[in-house]
């Protein structure tokens, strides 16, 4: 089975405004409001894609009920723990250039953070959990930690698409998958990289610190796979970018499902690189067919 955890979901509110002038009146021309969140992201293209799993994670009051109600329409097996507080709201500003405004999340209690915890002590030794995003800043420090050694005690897998410090602590319990971005790269081992060449001695010291694949995604530029049979360099085809918003999470899902099918992670970063670029070239996250018909453009070269 797998399972997604999304510890910040929000209620993604996307708004087009023509040009924003700071301090005056904007006016928005059109607005929707999505399920968001990295993990719930996950969720809904793996289901796309006819893989189900569940998400699990916090949700809470009107925003988190927004967020139920559209994963239920959407079919998608959820299991949250109901918080007091609110779910937050992401600002998603579309104007000449992409802007997010996410916010920090609601409060979490120890119970609420206990009840989570101990739902992921029941895994199988065949489960995967995918857990993605940020952290409300009421749980602990260690929260995702405290959340890998319990999966890591039942003999599940995961995947954690996280940064910084959380990112670096859960690579000694080696995650089958982690993918950062290139600034988030950058961050971790505080350098600047700017060029794939730059890129492949860290990715690869990734490897060596415990995950068991590493895709570096680079936007429009494509992707690296790192793996213990080479380094593969994914080509992103072009289209008419409409929003990137949830393009890392279609990735993993998009690898993810596909891996769990084949056990190949060639054949599984192929698909990762189409669900990113069908979601990058969507209003919402990228729909199956958009997937399938981007795949056939795919191209995975060894670097
Ligand atoms: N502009 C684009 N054109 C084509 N493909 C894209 C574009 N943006 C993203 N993708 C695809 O999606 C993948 C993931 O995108 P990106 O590197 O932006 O992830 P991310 O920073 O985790 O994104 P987010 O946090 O918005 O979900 C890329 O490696 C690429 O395959
Ligand atoms: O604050 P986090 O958890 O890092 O990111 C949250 C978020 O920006 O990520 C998703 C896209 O990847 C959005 O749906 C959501 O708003």
């Amino acid at each position: 089975m797998i399972y997604t955890v999304t510890l910040n979901p929000s209620i993604d509110y996307v708004v087009q405004v023509e040009e924003v002038t700071l301090g005056k009146l904007n006016k928005i021309h059109t607005d929707f409001k999505l399920p968001g969140g990295k993990g719930i992201n996950v969720s809904r293209i793996l289901h796309a894609l006819e893989t189900e799993s569940t998400a699990l994670g916090f949700l809470g009051g009107f925003t988190g009920e927004f967020i139920a109600n559209w994963l239920k329409n959407e079919c998608i097996d959820t299991d949250f723990i109901q918080v007091q507080d609110d779910t937050r709201i992401n600002i998603k500003l579309k104007s000449i250039e992409e802007t997010e405004i996410n916010g920090r999340g609601p409060t979490i209690t120890n119970e609420e953070a206990d009840r989570l915890l101990r739902k992921l002590s029941e895994l199988k030794e065949d489960d995967v959990v995918i857990l993605s995003g940020s952290k409300p800043p009421s749980l602990p420090e260690d929260f995702y930690q405290q959340l890998i050694k319990r999966i890591s005690g039942s003999n599940a897998t995961f995947v954690i698409d996280t940064t910084g410090k959380d990112l670096e602590t859960a690579l000694s319990y080696k995650p089958l998958l982690i993918k950062p971005n290139t600034v988030e790269l950058s961050d971790l081992f505080n350098v600047d990289l700017k060029k794939q060449e730059e890129i492949i001695p860290y990715g690869k010291k990734l490897l060596e610190l415990g995950a068991e694949h590493v895709i570096v995604s680079m936007a429009g530029d494509g992707a690296l796979l790192f793996t213990s049979e080479g380094v593969f360099r994914g080509i992103s085809p072009s289209g008419t970018v409409k929003n990137s918003v949830g393009a890392g999470d279609s990735m993993i899902a998009g690898f993810i499902g596909e891996f769990m099918k084949s056990k190949n992670a060639v054949k599984a970063f192929k698909m990762g690189l189409a669900a990113g670029s069908a979601t990058a070239f969507s209003d919402d996250l990228a729909k199956k067919e958009d997937i399938l018909s981007i795949l056939a453009a795919v191209q995975v070269e060894e670097f």
